[in-house]
């Protein structure tokens, strides 16, 4: 049940603006009142205008912001002079709409004002919200809705029929709430809501009390129904369901990034279980969507696989997912073709939504992000659906409405307003050793070009710090941090699982983790020796080898940058165990070269020298050791390092990174089992 959190200790808020963003918040933060990206609000005030004089004004939300989030600067001040007597035109085109409002900005620099601005205008009400509430759009979406409204709300409603937002349904509802004096709500058929209040409290209690009328209407109901017409299947157990993920995701990832790469995340929430489980899903979820703002984000139906959890049978899930992909692009092809305009230009034409029984639901987009935005809405339209089909049968927009939502130009404007796509947009990259020198400025450096990272360490809590403050700078879901020690294969595999089931795969692998010794040769241990080894060798081995599976799975190609050393050309003193691993890691990297070719999987190396700031190697006792064997102390190591360059520099963390991106970019497209120096010009370990 929606739940009232208006804070009495928040009305000393300033009336208007401050007052609107609280509400706004409030409306926002729980998902089964409004949309992620939908709903929008108003106020309506007086301001001082730039010639002093004061004006009346309608404070609504700005295009492309999120209610939950949203902050003062997202809302667009607009001159209700010039609004109101735009009531009186039979119609206006949306582009003529948008650029009209534009011209009645208080403040030139605030966001251009939401789709919905003229619902808001024309109500004679000082506080109007427009929400997506489940239950009302459970209303909204059943074939005899406007009978339920009857009875739950009397005549205390307006309904409107579906039409696009816009001119006309602004009118509309004004012109619906006019003729009803006792209207406290309009209902907009296969749409949302719309409540008003004198105050913002008073807008806010009639909203959520609206809610929760419908609510305990349909709880009733539900007494007596089936949810979707009961069980079919069962889920499975959280372990084979893992299991299952695990060898699906990178199949759906490949099929699903012909075009352009997705990340795929899953959800198995019960409420989503519940409805992919169930006898009506199959049909259900093919009726369209359940609200207009969901269209963009989850496309008009999602991929519904019919498999059958209790068989077992992955090959047969595999055969029918491939199968289904490749149907839903002739069916998106076909949808464009048929409804599409002189200028359309087609979206990528893959689900965005997938559902298989006993599994739950799989999600992509072009980021985590953006995929679980898709997850977040299509959990509304479950619990819309679960609703309408409560009060009766579930109907939505018919395909040309869906299609004119989807392809709307004032929809693809809220796109617009999303960063460009970089480099590394749309892909994972698992950098080990990540929470070190040079693998933390590695993942910075893949961050800055939209990459979503991995910080994979046995150095769990760095690895974590790091993921943090990426994920604190970049949003949720950008950075995950794993532990995984590289010379142990079940960790090595668990953790390339773990990312399979966070992203759905892999397309940059930079094996980095590391550490150094340094001794006499007749004094190398064979703890000195395994460990260098173990690390270098068998641990970079070991985490290739599980990402190139998942890169033949997902067979769109692939890319793995080595971090070797100058010691992986130069016999330097003291370093055999060191070197001869640092020498088989490079070499192991061209192996895999000439085995990846056939797969679009490059890999290459970077042999860096003397890293001394912000290496963990270097607070080691490998300092010491090393300015020891050069006979100097180890504070003169540094100047002692650059001086022996040509170039006379000194190495940094930044520019080891700054090559890594390079091979690991469209840049060095065709390259491969290729070595880069990135030592400031040292002749005895030129590449040769
Ligand atoms: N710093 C330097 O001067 C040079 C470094 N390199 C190579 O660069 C790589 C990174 O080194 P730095 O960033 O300087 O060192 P660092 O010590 O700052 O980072 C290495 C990271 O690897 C992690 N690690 C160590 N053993 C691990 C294991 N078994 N499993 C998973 N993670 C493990 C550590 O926890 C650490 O976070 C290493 O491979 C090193 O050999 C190469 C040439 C020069
Ligand atoms: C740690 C390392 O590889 C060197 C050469 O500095």
């Amino acid at each position: 049940m929606v739940k009232n959190h208006w804070n009495d200790k928040e009305d000393n808020l300033n009336t208007g603006l401050e007052e609107l963003v609280y509400r706004s918040n409030l409306l926002g933060q729980d998902r089964s009142v409004a949309n992620w990206g939908g709903g929008n609000t108003s106020v309506k005030t007086t301001e001082t205008d730039f010639k002093g004089d004061e004006v009346e004004v309608l404070w609504v939300k700005g295009s492309g912001s999120d209610l939950a989030t949203m902050q003062a600067e997202n809302f667009t001040a607009l001159k209700l002079a010039e609004i109101r007597p735009l009531i009186e035109k039979e119609d206006m085109p949306d582009e003529e709409m948008t650029d009209y409002l534009s011209h009645c900005m208080l403040d030139r620099k605030h966001p251009r004002s939401s789709i919905e601005t003229l619902l808001h205008a024309f109500l004679p009400y000082t506080h109007v919200d427009h929400t997506h509430p489940d239950a009302i759009i459970s209303i909204a979406c059943a074939d005899n809705g406007k009978e339920v409204a009857e009875e739950i709300y009397g005549n205390r409603f307006v309904w409107v029929p579906y039409i696009r937002p816009g001119f006309k349904l602004s009118k509309l509802i004004a012109e619906g709430v006019k003729a009803n004096p006792s209207a406290e709500l309009v209902i907009m058929e296969k749409h949302g809501l719309v409540t008003w209040g004198d105050t913002s409290k008073e807008s806010y209690d009639r909203t959520v009390a609206i809610i929760q009328e419908a609510e305990r209407y349909i709880d009733d109901k539900a007494k007596n129904t089936e949810l979707f017409g009961g069980m079919k299947y069962k889920s499975l157990p959280e372990e084979e369901r893992k299991a299952v993920l695990k060898k699906v995701l990178p199949v759906i990832r490949g099929h699903v990034s012909e075009e352009k790469r997705m990340i795929v995340t899953n959800d198995s929430s019960q409420e989503v279980l519940t409805f992919v489980n169930s006898r009506g899903a199959e049909e259900l979820s093919q009726i369209g969507a359940a609200c207009p703002d969901h269209l963009v984000h989850t496309k008009r139906v999602p991929l519904y696989i019919d498999w059958e959890p209790e068989s077992k049978d992955i090959d047969k899930l595999i055969e029918s997912i491939e199968k289904g992909i490749s149907s839903f692009k002739e069916e998106y092809i076909a949808y464009f073709e048929r409804n599409k305009s002189e200028d359309d230009k087609m979206f990528e034409a893959v689900p965005r939504v997938i559902l298989i029984p006993g599994i739950g639901m799989i999600n992509t987009g072009k980021s985590a992000s953006a995929a679980n935005i898709s997850e977040s809405l299509y959990k509304r339209a479950v619990a819309v659906m679960g609703g309408a089909t409560t009060l009766g049968n579930f109907v939505s927009l018919n395909e040309s409405e869906s299609f004119a939502i989807e392809y709307w130009p004032l929809e693809l404007y809220k796109l617009s307003l999303s960063p460009p796509e970089a480099e590394f947009s749309r892909k994972v990259a698992f950098v080990t050793g990540g929470a070190g020198g040079i693998g933390s400025a590695t993942c910075k450096r893949l961050l800055s070009e939209g990459a979503h990272v991995v910080v994979a360490d046995i150095n769990i809590e760095g690895a974590r710090e790091l993921a943090e403050e990426i994920n604190s700078i970049y949003g949720a879901n950008r950075a995950l941090a794993v532990k995984m020690d590289v010379t142990k294969e079940e960790e090595v595999i668990d953790a390339i699982h773990e990312v399979v089931l966070e992203y759905g795969g892999v397309d940059i692998i930079v094996n980095n983790a590391g550490l150094a010794s340094s001794s006499p040769f007749d004094e190398t241990t064979m703890d000195q020796w395994n460990l260098n080894i173990g690390v270098l060798v068998t641990g970079y081995f070991l985490v290739a080898r599980e990402a190139f599976k998942v890169m033949k799975h997902q067979d769109i190609g692939g890319n793995m940058v080595f971090v070797g050393s100058k010691n992986s050309i130069y016999a330097g003193k003291n370093a055999a165990a060191y070197s001869t691993a640092k020498a088989a890691e490079v070499h192991l990297a061209r192996t895999i070269a000439a085995d990846g070719g056939e797969f679009g999987i490059r890999v290459n190396s970077v042999l860096p020298d003397a890293v001394i700031r912000g290496s963990k190697i270097w607070d080691s006792n490998w300092k010491e050791e090393r300015a020891s064997s050069y006979g100097i102390g180890s504070d003169d190591l540094e100047s002692h390092y650059r001086k022996r360059t040509i170039l006379n520099v000194n190495i940094l963390p930044e520019d080891i990174a700054e090559s890594i991106a390079f091979l690991a970019s469209s840049k060095a497209e065709k390259t491969t089992g290729c070595m880069i120096t990135v030592d400031g010009g040292v002749a005895a370990a030129f590449t040769r």
